[in-house]
């Protein structure tokens, strides 16, 4: 047998920075979960227990704490590209490090009509995240993006003209609720190196911004047919919407509400036009995914 491939590092390394503006004595705070995953000759570490190639997964975690004391962690694609960067260009063995960031949502409260200095609340499971790979000859890969980002929308939604067949129970529908929790990426063009990031770091919190407004607004104001089209259209609105972005895409499941037919109950009218009590489901859910890339 022969190693095929391998990589290795520290998995869910939390962490917390505060920034402190001393002129106006407000903080903001970031918090996320960084998992790093290095590639390189280090065979023989699996093949001949030679742990003289092994950097420390421990070492990982300490170099993640020091790197985030001495830059920016903000926007999270620089801080992964910086981190990847460090790996590749401190260990000559190292050929590629795989960092991932998971930011999670400390919101700023609103006191007395105020945005408070020192005061944040998690409005929602939703995180913002990045891939950032280093890889050595190459460059940075970045793929940034959205997750868990829970939404509903109670009408505006359609599902008809489907295949029918005798494996067919589902009716057509011309109105139902539709609930997704979003997973979305947007990948970026190879940076040649880590300088070519820092040049172009107004980008990523821009991009950010506008994937999300996109997606809220399609899903908000498409008469959507299905899952498909409209996670389609975003797409191609995402990718409009910044020119160094190379593939877009989207894992939406489709979270169903059923209804409830109580007509057994005194005749009570609860289904089509009449329905208001629905069953959420838990499972199982729709998945609907797609990847968009520019021509
Ligand atoms: O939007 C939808 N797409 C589908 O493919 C599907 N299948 N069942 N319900 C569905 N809704």
């Amino acid at each position: 047998p022969r190693l095929a491939a391998a990589r290795y590092g520290k998995d869910n390394i939390r962490l917390y920075k505060v920034e402190k503006d001393e002129a106006t004595k407000t903080h903001t705070v970031y918090e996320m979960t960084v998992c790093v995953l290095l590639e390189g000759e280090i065979e023989t570490s699996y093949t001949k227990a030679d742990n003289s190639v092994v950097v420390a997964t421990d070492s990982m975690k300490q170099t993640t704490y020091i790197m985030a004391k001495q830059n920016p962690i903000h926007p999270p694609e620089l801080f992964a590209s910086i981190l990847a960067d460090h790996f590749v260009q401190t260990y000559k063995h190292i050929h590629t490090a795989h960092i991932s960031v998971i930011q999670h949502r400390w919101t700023r409260m609103t006191i007395d009509g105020k945005p408070h200095p020192h005061s944040f609340f998690r409005d929602g499971n939703e995180k913002r995240v990045v891939q950032a790979d280093a890889i050595e000859g190459k460059g940075i890969e970045i793929k940034s993006g959205i997750s868990d980002l829970l939404v509903l929308k109670s009408t505006g939604s359609q599902f008809h003209s489907f295949v029918r067949d005798d494996f067919t129970a589902l009716p057509e529908v011309w109105d139902r609720i539709l609930s997704t929790s979003v997973d979305s990426n947007w990948s970026w063009s190879t940076f040649p190196n880590l300088d070519a990031v820092k040049k172009n770091v107004d980008k990523f919190d821009d991009t950010w911004t506008k994937a999300r407004e996109i997606t809220f607004r399609l899903f908000a104001l498409e008469e959507s047919p299905s899952v498909q089209n409209t996670m389609y259209k975003m797409c191609e609105q995402i990718l409009a919407a910044q020119p160094l972005l190379q593939t877009v895409d989207y894992s939406l499941p489709n979270k169903h509400y059923f209804e409830i037919d109580l007509s057994w109950h005194h005749g009570l009218k609860n289904t089509g036009k009449d329905a208001e009590v629905y069953a959420p489901q838990s499972d199982p859910n729709g998945l609907i995914k797609c990847t968009v890339a520019r021509d």
